[in-house]
């Protein structure tokens, strides 16, 4: 679906990446997270052809992004964090851009827009925000592309839409597809990403199944620490979040601020323990 290789790419100076390398496949949804500045938006231009880079390779849906070509185009939705919608109204806009998408199905953006409480609009620019996102959601995913890409697509939204994206998204995903979803809103997404991507000082400290990682790693309170934890964090008096090899033999539930945290620290333990873990495989 969607491989990188060795990707350099730098803003003047500053290197965002280094030697790059990763692979996003289909059936699969993504939460690539990363603290602010970290690259993801610049790594989402890179992916869908917007931005280009000098080093390294990037296959994108088999092509090479730079090109632009429609045959890739027309099987990318991106849905950028900020956005400008034209001045249509959103049956023209529906009309125009769908043409774009070859499987693009009118039925389902009606599905999604009831789903998501969009009444048609004279003029795109009128609506607020919030109702511009979930516009250009229901749009998006009744366009059936292979590689959907939402940066921070739950900004903005209220708290019913939030789970009725959450729905939508779910239902959405099948064997053709695969989602990349960019956020720091970790709560919003958690529950129907199925991979964790993270990435920070210009690279992937973490690239993992969420199955996978529920089941080698065990996060608990505890009122002490041992110091045999791969990570701790100090939550009330006498009280740790805790991150510990899992040896039960069953899954266990995965905080994904609690992994985040732990991912990005220098000499991270438990970033050394999933490396471990994924060459012993
Ligand atoms: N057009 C540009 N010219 C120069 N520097 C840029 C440009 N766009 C982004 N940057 C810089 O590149 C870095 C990465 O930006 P990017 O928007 O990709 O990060 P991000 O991870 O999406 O951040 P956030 O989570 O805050 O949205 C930042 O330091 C930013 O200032």
């Amino acid at each position: 679906m969607l491989s990188i290789e060795k990707l350099n790419f730098s803003y003047k100076k500053k290197a965002l990446y280094k030697d790059l390398s990763i692979n996003f496949r289909k059936s699969h949804i993504y939460g690539l997270f990363g603290k602010n500045g970290s690259g993801k938006t610049t790594l989402l231009g890179l992916i869908s052809g917007t931005l280009f880079s000098k080093e390294g390779k990037i296959r994108t849906l088999g092509f090479d992004p730079k090109n632009r070509e429609t045959s890739m185009l027309s099987e990318i939705f991106y849905l950028p964090e900020q956005f400008i919608l034209p001045e249509l109204s959103s049956k023209n806009f529906v009309k125009l851009y769908s043409s774009f998408y070859p499987n693009f199905s009118i039925t389902e953006y009606k599905e999604y827009s009831n789903s998501l409480e969009i009444e048609d609009s004279k003029n795109l620019k009128n609506l607020s925000m919030g109702q511009q996102k979930k516009f250009l959601l229901a749009f998006g995913l009744a366009c059936n592309c292979k590689l959907n890409i939402l940066d921070e697509p739950t900004n903005g939204l209220d708290i019913p839409s939030k789970s009725v994206f959450r729905r939508l998204v779910s239902s959405c995903i099948d064997e053709t597809k695969c989602f990349i979803i960019s956020t720091h809103q970790v709560k919003d997404i958690e529950n129907i990403i199925d991979y964790v991507c993270i990435l920070n000082n210009a690279e992937f400290v973490l690239d993992i199944s969420l199955e996978y990682l529920s089941k080698i790693i065990e996060m608990k309170i505890q009122d002490s620490v041992s110091g045999e934890e791969l990570y701790t964090e100090a939550i009330a008096l006498g009280q740790y979040s805790v991150i510990k090899e899992n040896k039960s033999g069953n899954t266990s539930n995965i905080d994904m601020e609690l992994l985040f945290n732990a991912s990005i620290l220098d000499n991270s333990k438990l970033q050394e323990f999933c490396k471990g873990k994924e060459n012993e495989k």
